[in-house]
């Protein structure tokens, strides 16, 4: 019979400047969610190297030939557990990416995405970013299924973007993995608010994975990794320490709110529509 959840583990890793000592973290928490029942461990963005515009180059790696890529496959075949594995400077050719890798309980690779919306804010004062000084972005959504569960991949910015999420629930995911890294200026006023907002708006399972909150870095982050239920509601969700929140999802809850609110079904797309396009650019 088709699998009707999953146990999942959202790591709140500390990153500093040390790549080989973020990546161990993460390997060394990925083991300890597995020994606690997870079946899927999501880490976040940018894990092996702080995040700013600066460092990217430095970081970077091919995947999934580097090193990062091929320390995640090694634990998630040596746990047996699928890990998402937040997101890594990516090198390819004189590109650079901000670039997910998804890997199965077997250590292959299953999915990988790039970050499509690069983030390129400026609040006078506050923050100012600009991903896209450094960063190309990808041109394409990108979902996998594990245990017959579709799931969808945005990172960070892309939370944002309200047509991304509900392409990715069209095409059949009842579960966003957001890896993301807010600040102390965005992050109070809207990481937890896009969450629901998504969960809420496509009815299904959201999870926003984030780095701890390190107030000596040149980014801050925000932290606050949680998972929304698909009624909008928060489901469990950590502060701004490094930690690791485990929690069950459901898919009943997602057959449950779309049957008894069924706005999926009830879009007068005869007068708007969403669709996809540059699928294969
Ligand atoms: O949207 C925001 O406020 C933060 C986004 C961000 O930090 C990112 O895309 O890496």
């Amino acid at each position: 019979m088709m699998k009707r959840g999953l146990k999942i583990a959202l790591v709140q890793l500390s990153v500093g400047l040390d790549k080989s000592k973020n990546v161990a973290t993460a390997i060394s928490e990925i083991h300890k969610a597995k020994e606690k029942g997870a079946e899927l461990v999501a880490l976040p963005e940018c894990f092996n190297s702080p995040y700013g515009t600066k460092y990217f180059d430095e970081y970077a790696e091919e995947v999934p030939s580097g090193e990062t890529c091929r320390a995640l496959s090694k634990a998630a075949a040596e746990a047996g557990v699928c890990v998402v594995g937040g997101t890594v400077p990516e090198r390819c050719g004189s590109q650079l990416y901000n670039t997910c890798t998804v890997w199965d309980a077997s250590g292959k690779l299953l999915a990988s995405y790039r970050k499509i919306h690069l983030f390129d804010i400026d609040i006078p004062g506050k923050i100012t970013f600009k991903e896209s000084d450094v960063l190309s972005p990808g041109n394409q959504l990108t979902t996998f299924d594990y245990h017959g569960i579709k799931i969808g991949l945005g990172i960070c910015y892309d939370l944002r973007f309200n047509e991304m999420a509900h392409l990715l629930a069209k095409e059949g995911c009842s579960l966003l993995i957001y890896p993301g890294a807010f600040n102390m200026t965005t992050g109070p006023r809207h990481w937890e608010l896009l969450g629901r907002a998504r969960a809420l708006d496509q009815q299904l399972w959201v999870a926003l994975a984030s780095p701890a909150r390190d107030a000596h870095a040149q980014y801050v982050a925000w932290g606050h990794s949680l998972l929304v239920g698909p009624w909008g509601a928060v489901v469990a969700g950590l502060d701004e320490k490094p930690g690791t929140l485990i929690a069950q999802i459901d898919l009943k809850d997602v057959e449950e709110v779309r049957s008894q609110i069924p706005v999926g079904k009830q879009r007068r797309t005869d007068l708007y529509d969403t669709v996809t396009k540059s699928k294969h650019k």
